[in-house]
């Protein structure tokens, strides 16, 4: 397997007090599934920001698909967004569209600016955005406005609007954080299969250590923005949990009851 995404060294300074990341370190290879774990103000979204490039990191470099994503410019910086899937905690829907128009808006990025407010789309561009629906199980919502969906029917909404892109890899921001356990876990079955069939790359921050265990290839265990583990979810012991969580751990510790001390 080749690295797809290479974080060097990265730290970011807010102001002049805030450092969110601090000499960040690691690797996601091709087809990879990773979680990206750690307590409330670790630095797990600021971390997959620098990586899309909606915030400049302060030093460091991160590399992807061979790009040097600090160093983009406005075109190149175009390419990367097309090639990087978002999902996000509260789904970012357009609510009065419907799921189809909802998932071509993820072309948005490849069109011309007048192409992309006549919403001009092709044939093969809906019969991609139909299939796509079939497989995360939406046929019979395809013409429902956003609105009118639960949380766990918008989020998959928001799984094909990545997915239209053809990106190489999905980066998904707290995306289970708002919904019941049983949606949650519809969420978390499609993204893995998605990483398993597609091949397509994962990286996802998730605040539940036990979905996180159970679903990844690799677990990135972050707090007070440094890496504290960085290895398989198999492996991961009583210790490196309260690495990552300082004193919240206890109560993770009993979540996860399947993990013995080292
Ligand atoms: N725009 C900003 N300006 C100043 N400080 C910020 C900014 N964004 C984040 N921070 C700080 O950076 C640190 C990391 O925040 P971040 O949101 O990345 O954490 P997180 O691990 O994603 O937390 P949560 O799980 O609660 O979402 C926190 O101390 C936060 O207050």
């Amino acid at each position: 397997m080749t690295a797809l995404l290479e974080v060097n060294h990265v730290s970011k300074q807010f102001g002049k007090d805030a450092l969110a990341l601090s000499d960040v370190h690691f690797s996601v290879q091709e087809g990879e599934f990773v979680s990206i774990i750690g307590p409330s103000g670790a630095g797990k979204s600021t971390l997959l920001r620098c990586i899309n490039r909606m915030i400049d990191a302060s030093s460091g470099e991160i590399t992807f698909d061979n790009m040097n994503v600090m160093n983009l410019k406005k075109k190149d910086l175009k390419t990367l967004r097309t090639k990087i899937g978002m999902i996000f905690q509260h789904y970012n829907l357009v609510n009065r569209l419907s799921v189809i128009e909802n998932t071509l808006h993820g072309n948005l990025g490849k069109k011309s600016a007048l192409a992309g407010v006549l919403g001009l789309y092709s044939q093969k561009e809906k019969e991609q955005a139909m299939n796509i629906l079939h497989v995360l199980g939406l046929d019979e919502h395809i013409y429902k406005r956003a609105d009118q969906l639960s949380g766990g029917q918008k989020q998959r909404v928001g799984i094909a609007r990545a997915l239209i892109q053809n990106p190489r890899m999905l980066l998904c921001d707290e995306p289970i954080a708002s919904l019941d356990p049983s949606s949650a876990k519809i969420i978390m079955d499609h993204l893995r299969n998605i990483s398993t069939t597609m091949g397509i790359t994962v990286l996802v921050n998730l605040h539940q250590v036990d979905v996180a265990l159970k679903y990844s290839d690799k677990i990135i265990g972050i707090n007070h923005g440094q890496v504290v583990y960085n290895g398989s979810p198999k492996n991961i012991t009583k210790e490196d949990i309260q690495r990552i969580y300082g004193s919240e751990a206890e109560d993770l510790i009993f979540d996860v009851g399947g993990i013995h001390a080292s």
